[in-house]
């Protein structure tokens, strides 16, 4: 397993990128850790694919190195940097057995026929086919030929990473969870650097320990799932975690003082918005009490949700989703407060710490 450092990534399509929206990739300069699992996450087009594919090798990036434990590999083909990939689609041989086409990987490496079956029955019994070892690959369901393209990226012990792109998209959505828990168990278990591409928060969220965030282009942030929970790094991040996701609204920010229309907050300390033209205020949610104390708002409406209510309402002229628990009183007269700590300000969609 390897250690990915990514070296002032940057990648363009077309020929003579001239300004910042050319690149579909802009400036990535990241180290991930050797036997860390990540999933890269963000919506359609901001450039996850790309990013992977610069990984493996597929796509050689305009500018910038790619190194794995710090060896150069930018110039190395996929199967040099030796690399597994599982991709949305499955990538296996019709005409061979369930058992010749998890096989074809190991024996493609020489390894000898003992290790190759006690690998390809670890996996079988992984991957729910153990009782389809010796059927063709032709015939059998989508689903099932996924899995067994999962079970040929994890069948060799002996690659740098593996790595997944969009895999579970054509499984069914509770075979979707037991093969998400297993990819987890087996990551804990052999320590391989794991790097897993979704749109799907709860699984990026549910599979890695760390999630990297990318948005139009850029990872905007690399956190534990708690921590892009309680201190998103950008907007994009507050917006796109979580559900309902963060609440933004404008605000004017006076030293400790925050105003949003006619409202006035008192921080604990100054933020730092010196020059940015746009700033706001985000709090998640989960961290607004609904009472009699505190700010007015006017309730729009109430959706229950089974064991909790969302809450949706006016406040300073900007809507504001809260959740609160299912019999939690809501008032006529509402009023609410945030939650100091989990208040932040954030100036051009950038998370600011204190003043200096
Ligand atoms: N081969 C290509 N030629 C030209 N432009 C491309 C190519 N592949 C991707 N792009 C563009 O690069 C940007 C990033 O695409 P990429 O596929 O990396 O995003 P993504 O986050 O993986 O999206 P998705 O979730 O839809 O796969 C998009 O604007 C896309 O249109």
């Amino acid at each position: 397993m390897a250690r990915i450092t990514l070296d002032h990534i940057r990648h363009a399509y077309g020929p003579n990128p001239k300004s910042e929206k050319d690149y579909a990739l802009r400036e990535v300069d990241h180290e991930w850790n050797d036997g860390g699992a990540y999933a890269l996450l963000g919506p359609s087009g901001c450039g996850k694919t790309t990013l992977l594919n610069i990984i493996s090798g597929l796509v050689q990036p305009s500018h910038g190195r790619i190194l794995f434990d710090g060896k150069d590999v930018t110039d190395l083909s996929t199967q040099q940097r030796n690399i597994a990939q599982v991709f949305q689609f499955p990538v296996i041989y019709d005409t061979m057995t369930v058992y010749d086409n998890l096989a074809f990987p190991l024996r493609n490496r020489g390894v000898a026929e003992p290790e190759v079956d006690r690998r390809v029955r670890e996996i079988l019994e992984m991957i729910d086919l153990s009782g389809w070892a010796n059927r063709r690959a032709r015939g059998l369901t989508a689903d099932q030929k996924q899995k067994i393209s999962l079970g040929r990226g994890l069948v060799r012990s002996d690659v740098n990473a593996i790595l997944f792109d969009e895999p579970l998209t054509v499984i069914d959505p509770h075979m979707k969870w037991v093969l998400r828990s297993q990819l987890k168990r087996l990551h804990k278990q052999f320590g391989f650097t794991m790097v897993y591409v979704t749109h799907d928060q709860t699984e990026a969220l549910t599979f890695a320990d760390k999630v990297v965030v990318m948005y139009d282009g850029e990872i905007v942030q690399i956190g534990t799932p708690a921590e892009l929970f309680e201190r998103p790094s950008h907007t994009f991040v507050g917006y796109f975690i979580g559900s309902p996701g963060m609440n933004f609204m404008p605000a004017r920010v006076e030293g400790n003082a925050v105003r949003m229309g006619g409202e006035t907050l008192t921080l604990d300390y100054a933020p730092k918005t010196t020059g940015a033209t746009k700033t706001e205020l985000g709090i998640r949610p989960e961290f607004i009490r609904i009472g009699r104390e505190g700010m007015p708002i006017t309730v729009i409406k109430v959706e229950d949700i089974g064991r909790l209510k969302i809450v949706r309402a006016q406040f300073a002229g900007q809507p504001l989703a809260i959740v609160t628990s299912e019999d939690a009183e809501i008032p006529s007269e509402a009023r609410v407060t945030f939650e100091p700590t989990a208040i932040g300000i954030y100036a051009d969609s950038w998370r600011v710490g204190r003043e200096a």
